[in-house]
């Protein structure tokens, strides 16, 4: 099944989780050299019983979104990849289709998976030939073979492995083993164990020209495709093609257990939290965001500051996912409110949670904490609308103190609050008011 959705103003991807196109020609000059078609198949038709929960794995979310639109996202943003072919089990079709809708995801093919992951690979790969709705896609020279339950890989990987599969027919990426291989005897005792150098782990993703790879899976025995879990061998077996194997990043792993689930949450947690911009409105909160900026970029965040709201200011906007606004003005929320709608138009919370942070400060000497939190009380159901639109909003009140160690104090603990908010993005303190 064919899907479109437009959309507009796609987040672009920031650097530091998938490699920036800009710098990837330096990296690898192989980067332009992507003259031929390539298509990707993602095996996603697995019941993922190993995570032991109701909900296959590929479908279990993060952040309120499945692990495999983490996937597609990775592969869609990539200029050179054609096409990208979704192999799913027959009831979680709608659940597919509903999926690539509401991400907006593009390029994607749905096709019905099979009994085992290498039929479920196979009738992916016949997207490309004549299909019953007639709705076949071109060709790809090379054909990439990725687990959808391996939601984080790079650019620069892919076109390594991409190169490879077009000079050698065949390439996969591997690990090395942590553990060591051991050979078992029928009653269950060792029999040998294998010596680790000389072996590694097979991960994903793989390449192959696309006919090699076809031409393999004609050629499968009933036992390959029912017991096998290796494409290269498939490759080397029935058409001789003996792949390259490029050793990959640890983020390759395949997300198979619960805690590789955590896992995954951890490490989409660290990429958002990476950067943020702080907004001002006055020469206090000028002072006040530098303050912020030398607090928080010791703590590894990458912090812009810029006067006055970021407008429409789209590079800004899509450059991050966190947004600090500093005010001593109390009637503050109409300028969140303008925030967050530039936000939400600017689609920049329809992959990930927003974090939207309000830090509102006195210049008043003895303002009443308990006065200025009756006034932005309204920021509660500001907040619960915010986050239908996934924008967390949260809100920190300081006190400014005539006695500097006391300020700095104050502005140390702003800092922390804000990046606890930051790296965890709890919706249940959305609306909050926070005292530093
Ligand atoms: N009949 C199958 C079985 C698996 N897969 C896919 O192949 C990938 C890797 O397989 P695996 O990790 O084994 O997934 P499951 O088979 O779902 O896991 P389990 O073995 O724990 O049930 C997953 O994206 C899975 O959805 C598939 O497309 N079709
Ligand atoms: O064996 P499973 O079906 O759990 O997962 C498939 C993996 O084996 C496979 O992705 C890599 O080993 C590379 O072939």
């Amino acid at each position: 099944m064919d899907t479109s959705c437009e959309s507009s103003g796609r987040p672009t991807h920031p650097a530091g989780f998938f490699a920036d196109e800009s710098d990837l020609s330096e990296r690898f000059p192989g980067h332009d050299s992507i003259d031929f078609p390539v298509a990707v198949v993602l095996p996603a038709g697995g019941s993922g019983e190993r995570m032991g929960l109701a909900t296959p794995k590929q479908f279990c979310t993060v952040f309120n979104r499945p692990l495999i639109s983490y996937t597609i996202q990775a592969f869609e943003r990539i200029s050179w990849i054609e096409n990208i072919v979704v192999v799913v089990a027959k009831e979680s079709l709608h659940l597919m289709m509903d999926i690539i809708h509401k991400f907006c995801h593009k390029k994607v093919k749905v096709l019905l998976g099979g009994s085992s992951r290498h039929r479920s690979i196979f009738n992916g790969l016949q997207a490309f030939g004549e299909m019953p709705d007639g709705k076949s896609l071109r060709k790809p020279k090379v054909v990439i073979i990725h687990d959808a339950v391996r939601p984080f890989v790079e650019e620069d990987f892919l076109l390594r492995i991409t190169i490879a599969a077009k000079e050698q027919g065949a390439s996969g990426a591997i690990r090395p083993l942590v553990s060591t291989v051991i050979a078992t005897t029928s009653e269950g005792y060792i029999d040998h164990s294998l010596e680790r150098a000389k072996y590694r782990a097979s991960e994903m993703p793989q390449g192959f020209v696309y006919d090699i790879i076809y031409q393999a899976y004609q050629q499968c025995s009933e036992s390959d495709f029912e017991f096998g879990t290796e494409c290269l061998h498939l490759a080397l077996q029935y058409c001789g093609t003996n792949a390259k194997l490029i050793e990959g990043p640890p983020a390759l792993w395949k997300v198979t257990y619960k805690k590789d689930l955590f896992a995954a949450e951890s490490v989409i947690k660290d990429f958002l939290s990476q950067a943020c911009v702080i907004t001002t409105v006055c020469a206090e909160s000028a002072e006040l965001a530098h303050r912020f900026q030398k607090s928080l970029g010791a703590r590894s965040m990458q912090v812009d500051v810029i006067s006055g709201s970021f407008g429409n200011n789209q590079p800004l906007v899509s450059k991050t996912w966190n947004f600090i606004h500093i005010t001593a003005n109390i009637a503050c929320l109409a300028e969140i409110s303008r925030t967050v709608k530039t936000l939400h138009e600017a689609g920049q919370a329809l992959l990930y949670p927003a974090v939207l942070i309000l830090v509102h400060f006195s210049v008043l000497p003895h303002s009443s904490l308990t006065e200025r939190m009756g006034q932005l009380g309204a920021i509660r159901h500001l907040a619960m609308e915010a986050k239908h639109r996934n924008i967390l909003l949260y809100a920190i009140l300081l006190n400014h103190n005539e006695n500097a160690e006391q300020w700095e104090e104050t502005v140390e603990s702003a800092s922390e609050i804000t990046t606890a908010l930051v790296k965890d993005r709890n919706p249940a303190l959305a609306g909050q008011l926070l005292v530093a």
